[in-house]
């Protein structure tokens, strides 16, 4: 039998500060500094855990600006604040969204989104993720260079080892292209508005439509333990270099601007006059493309098998090949239901009720935080969860 706890985390609530402002029925409420953070007043089903703040050197209640895909609400949760920046919230019950979230309160993804809003109030989601980050890889080149035939032949050699960023964009489909598959075919209104919200990544005008990457859309690749492959244009490159991911460049030029055209016209995809807009602004990308010192790599397609295994080498793939990426070493799923919260240090040690063992102090399990990586606007990994015996294993 394990030991009791000796900090349970709700002895640590400093619910007497707040007689005035009473919590609603399954809002939590954590203190960092002089401000509580209230979360999870919204308890209908389908919208998503609320967050007020308390500022107790005002007196204040603030409502802050949210970033971030939010947790829809659950059938209850705890919340943990890690150090001055964040609050670990663990969900109850079946989600769609996973169990595990943090709300970021002053990380630097924070704080640049309050300089931008005049110092107002904000606060950032990042959904906890277990699976690991490799480079993402961004290809760009002109439209009808190969780009999209070079990813398809690395997706099909190492379908275990890549996912294609599907991105968004406001053009048609073509005959062939499936939405959710080649891309998320949306209205630009909708866009524009999640763009707003802070969901993109990098967005686009390119040959007269919106495009975009959204974090979701990066993210669901190192959920599933891939590599990410991007195929955007310039600009989105350099919206990318400029962030805080740390990726691989990849620029694909055309043996020449005939050759060009007459691959754009073979593949017979575009009207007369996105092919002449495509080609005029192919001039451009081209110059941008190879003399900005933005990409790390510059291929020129000529012969697609030549082209194809020079892509393999920068990526590593021309001798034997890497065995499909692993997860963190992770060797517990994060529980959907918790019946108490301990913190020690940077380790959360939850006592969790399940069908064979009822007595929820014999099922331990630790989510360690000390090594996490990432965070907004992205997911945030690094979290490793395993199970112990007792208490006094920690
Ligand atoms: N910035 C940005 N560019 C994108 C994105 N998705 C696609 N693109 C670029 O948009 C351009 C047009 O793409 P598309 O209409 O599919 O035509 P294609 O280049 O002929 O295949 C290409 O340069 C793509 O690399 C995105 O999410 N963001
Ligand atoms: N090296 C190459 N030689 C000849 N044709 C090519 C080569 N690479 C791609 N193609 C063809 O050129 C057309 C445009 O390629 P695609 O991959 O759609 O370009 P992008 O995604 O850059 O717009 C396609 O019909 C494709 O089959």
């Amino acid at each position: 039998m394990g030991e009791a706890p000796s900090v349970a985390l709700y002895d640590l609530q400093e619910e007497s500060l707040l007689d005035d402002h009473p919590k609603s029925q399954g809002e939590s409420s954590t203190t960092i500094g002089d401000k509580t953070y209230f979360i999870g007043r919204t308890c209908n089903e389908g919208e998503s855990l609320e967050v007020r703040i308390y500022n107790s050197s005002t007196a204040q209640w603030v409502h802050p600006v949210v970033f971030g895909a939010k947790p829809d609400s659950c059938e209850g949760h705890s919340a943990v604040a890690l150090g001055e920046d964040r609050v670990i919230v663990l969900l109850k019950g079946s989600s769609p969204h996973g169990h595990l979230w943090f709300l970021e309160v002053d990380s630097n993804y924070v704080r640049e989104q309050k300089k931008l809003r005049g110092g107002s109030e904000v606060v950032a989601w990042s959904k906890g993720g277990l699976g690991s980050t490799e480079k993402p890889i961004v290809i760009s080149g002109p439209s009808g260079v190969g780009k999209g035939t070079l990813i398809s032949k690395l997706m099909e050699e190492f379908p275990y080892l890549f996912g294609f960023s599907v991105s968004h964009t406001t053009r048609a489909p073509r005959n062939m292209e499936k939405d959710g598959v080649h891309y998320h075919f949306t209205d630009k209104s909708v866009m524009e508005m999640d763009i707003e919200d802070g969901k993109f990544l990098e967005h686009a005008s390119v040959h007269g439509n919106l495009y975009g990457t959204s974090i979701e859309a990066v993210e669901v690749i190192s959920d599933n333990g891939k590599r990410c492959i991007l195929d955007i244009d310039v600009q989105g490159a350099r919206l990318v270099r400029a962030s805080s991911i740390d990726a691989a460049f990849i620029f694909i030029c055309p043996p020449s601007m005939e050759e060009l055209e007459k691959r754009l016209r073979a593949r017979g995809t575009e009207s007369e006059e996105q092919i002449l807009k495509r080609l005029r602004n192919a001039e451009a990308e081209l110059q941008q493309g190879v003399s900005s010192g933005l990409f790390d790599h510059i291929l020129y397609n000529d012969n697609l098998e030549e082209c194809y295994s020079r892509l393999k080498k920068i990526l590593s793939l021309d001798g034997e090949v890497a065995p499909a990426l692993k997860q963190d070493s992770s060797t517990v799923e994060h529980p959907s239901h918790h019946t108490a919260v301990t913190k020690r240090c940077d380790k959360i040690i939850l006592e969790c009720k399940t069908e064979e063992l009822e007595k929820s102090w014999e099922n331990l399990i630790v989510l360690d935080t000390s090594a996490l990586k990432g965070g907004a606007p992205g997911r945030t990994r690094g979290i490793k969860v395993y199970k112990i015996d007792s208490y006094s294993d920690i």
